[in-house]
């Protein structure tokens, strides 16, 4: 109930057009039945071969009706689906922005096609919660409304059959479908979801399932998916048609019943024959609004199991919480660590054990050691992917935390080794560091990462496109992309984080060069397996498992002859 309170809520901006909906869709019902009505009464009363004269009233009728039942008919959808695409827009807006605060940390738990499913198939399944679980019965009651006034003129007795056998199908074929479909709904949209999933990591994994012959493990998985997915369409289908046939079967029984009730009026000489045909009629006209209700259920469910989906990942708690306004000014940019220790979560050991280290504004600072240290986790801890609780961090003598995360990155540029690059131009992807960027400055940039003059020489220049994930590129042509966004972002603090690993020695050794002009009068944080060009840092942080090894120059690191010897040795060998 609560989700479903919630769910009417998100359409609350829209219900001016979802009420006019739902009136026209009463409209377009009431024209429906007047159109069969005013029919009926034309055939039976031509039958009787007045003057023409006496049939203008039912022949204007029926033109009205059946102009007017197009023309709102039109109206309806024309303005449900308007109300139903802008709230798809608001609510796919809404879910971004509730999952920007949540990236990276609280987002690592769901594989990406399962967002991607959550982002689309659960929106798109919300379409019909208005459509299809809101709208139908509200149009049915205002028809039950209108048909029985309508009755009740000619007899209490018509209106209250139609009554019956109109709340019959209205009531009891939705509760006996929901009971066929328990659970249907659910779990169709879980399947869905989980077909989705497989789908995307199949055609992300495509190069190491081709490598690893697993094409035919891969295609059972999705086989097994599509199979019950199709089991449980079937079975939705099934109990679709079953809820039309009960729900006609209901209709044909109202108008028997009507018919059978209403003819001993007519031989009494209670009611004129001419009617007779119009109250069937009407009944028949008037049901109409009923025959989508018994799928009603089934909507709720597809729709309540879309929202909970969603729900349960926008309502998870952000990593960082947004500390309380006004956020203070950056007074400085020298990055103080002072025992620092984290875990990724209660009960693990620690990745970070007790930090410490001093950067003024410009330094350089190094961190190496072995795989697993916790190099990564103290980028994470200076981004604000995820919150420390144990010692400080601070920029400019103020700390980390009194600083949204957003108005942080503002001042820090990060190069790491998967440089992401959006399936758009150059360009485009350049300007993501300043979208405001002039050609000039932009230029600028990317000569001082060395990649203009390859730029240049691309089929369209800076416009061409650089294709998914930047494939189309190498990965040093990628790595100085990502430090040309950094010169642009031209932000004073520097976080490398590996930006040369991956890359032959030689590639290495030129993209290093172009980071050794990024880094100047930046205060810098590079983390890097690679020993080589360490000549230059201010101080070196070898660290492992968490803890501080060794600390200082590379001269002196390697006089001692601790560990970052015995990593530069067998680097160097
Ligand atoms: N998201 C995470 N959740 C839980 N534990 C994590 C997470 N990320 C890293 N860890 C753990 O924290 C420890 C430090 O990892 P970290 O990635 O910081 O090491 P690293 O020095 O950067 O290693 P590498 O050089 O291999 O990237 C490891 O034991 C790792 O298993």
């Amino acid at each position: 109930m609560k989700d479903f309170a919630r769910l009417v809520k998100l359409m609350a901006p829209h219900w001016k057009s979802m009420l006019l909906a739902t009136l026209l869709g009463f409209f377009t019902v009431g024209s429906g039945a007047g159109l069969l009505g005013a029919s009926a009464f034309l055939i039976s009363g031509a039958a009787l071969h007045p003057p023409v004269l006496e049939l203008m009233q039912a022949i204007v009728g029926v033109r009205f009706f059946g102009i007017s039942r197009a023309v709102f008919r039109y109206l309806e959808r024309y303005f449900s689906h308007d109300a139903t695409f802008r709230l798809l827009s608001h609510i796919r807006v809404w879910f971004y922005q509730a999952l920007e605060p949540l990236a990276p940390a609280r987002l690592m738990e769901y594989r990406s096609g399962e967002l991607v499913s959550r982002m689309a198939a659960d929106v798109e399944t919300l379409e019909q919660f208005y459509l299809r679980v809101l709208a139908p019965p509200l149009v049915a009651l205002l028809t039950l409304f209108g048909v029985f006034a309508f009755l009740a003129r000619f007899g209490l007795g018509p209106a209250f059959v139609f009554l019956f056998f109109f709340l019959a199908a209205a009531a009891a074929a939705p509760l006996a479908v929901r009971a066929l479909g328990r659970g249907g709904g659910g779990l169709l949209g879980e399947t869905r979801a989980a077909l989705n999933t497989q789908m995307v990591d199949t055609i992300q994994g495509m190069t190491e399932i081709a490598a690893f012959n697993l094409s035919a493990r891969q295609q059972r998985q999705v086989g097994e998916l599509s199979e019950k997915f199709l089991g449980l369409q079937e079975r939705a289908a099934g109990i679709r048609s079953l809820s039309s046939a009960l729900a006609g079967l209901l209709m044909n029984l109202a108008m028997w019943s009507i018919l059978l009730l209403a003819i001993p009026l007519v031989t009494r000489g209670d009611l004129d024959g001419i009617y007779l045909a119009v109250l069937a009629l009407v009944t028949l006209g008037g049901f109409e609004a009923v025959l989508p209700l018994p799928m009603v259920f089934q909507h709720i469910e597809e729709s309540l199991a879309a929202a909970r989906r969603l729900f349960a990942v926008i309502d998870a708690k952000p990593a960082v919480p947004e500390p309380p306004a006004p956020s203070p000014k950056l007074r400085g940019y020298d990055l103080r660590v002072r025992g620092l220790s984290f875990s990724y979560a209660p009960g693990e050991p620690r990745a970070l054990d007790g930090l410490d280290f001093a950067l003024p504004r410009g330094g350089r600072l190094a961190v190496v050691g072995p795989s697993g240290a916790g190099k990564s986790t103290l980028v994470n801890l200076l981004l604000r992917f995820w919150d420390y609780r144990e010692g400080s961090i601070s920029l400019g003598g103020q700390e980390l935390k009194a600083f949204p995360p957003e108005e942080l990155r503002r001042h820090i540029s990060v190069v790491t080794q998967n440089t992401y690059l959006f399936n758009a131009s150059v360009r485009e992807n350049l300007l993501l560091a300043k979208p405001g960027a002039g050609e000039k400055e932009l230029l600028r940039a990317a000569r001082e990462a060395q990649i203009h003059d390859f730029i240049q020489g691309l089929p369209r220049g800076y416009d061409t496109p650089v294709g998914e994930r930047g494939f189309k590129l190498s990965g040093g042509q990628r790595q100085r992309l990502a430090i040309a966004r950094a010169l642009l972002k031209n932000s004073p603090v520097l976080l490398l984080d590996e930006a040369t690993a991956g890359l032959d020695p030689v590639t290495g050794r030129k993209v290093m060069e172009s980071v050794s002009r990024l880094m100047e009068g930046r205060t810098t944080v590079a983390i890097t397996h690679d020993l080589t060009g360490l000549e230059g840092m201010d101080e070196i942080l070898v660290m492992d498992r968490g803890r501080v090894a060794e600390r200082g120059r590379h001269s002196e690191l390697l006089e001692k002859g601790g560990l970052y010897r015995k990593m530069w040795e067998l680097q160097n060998i």
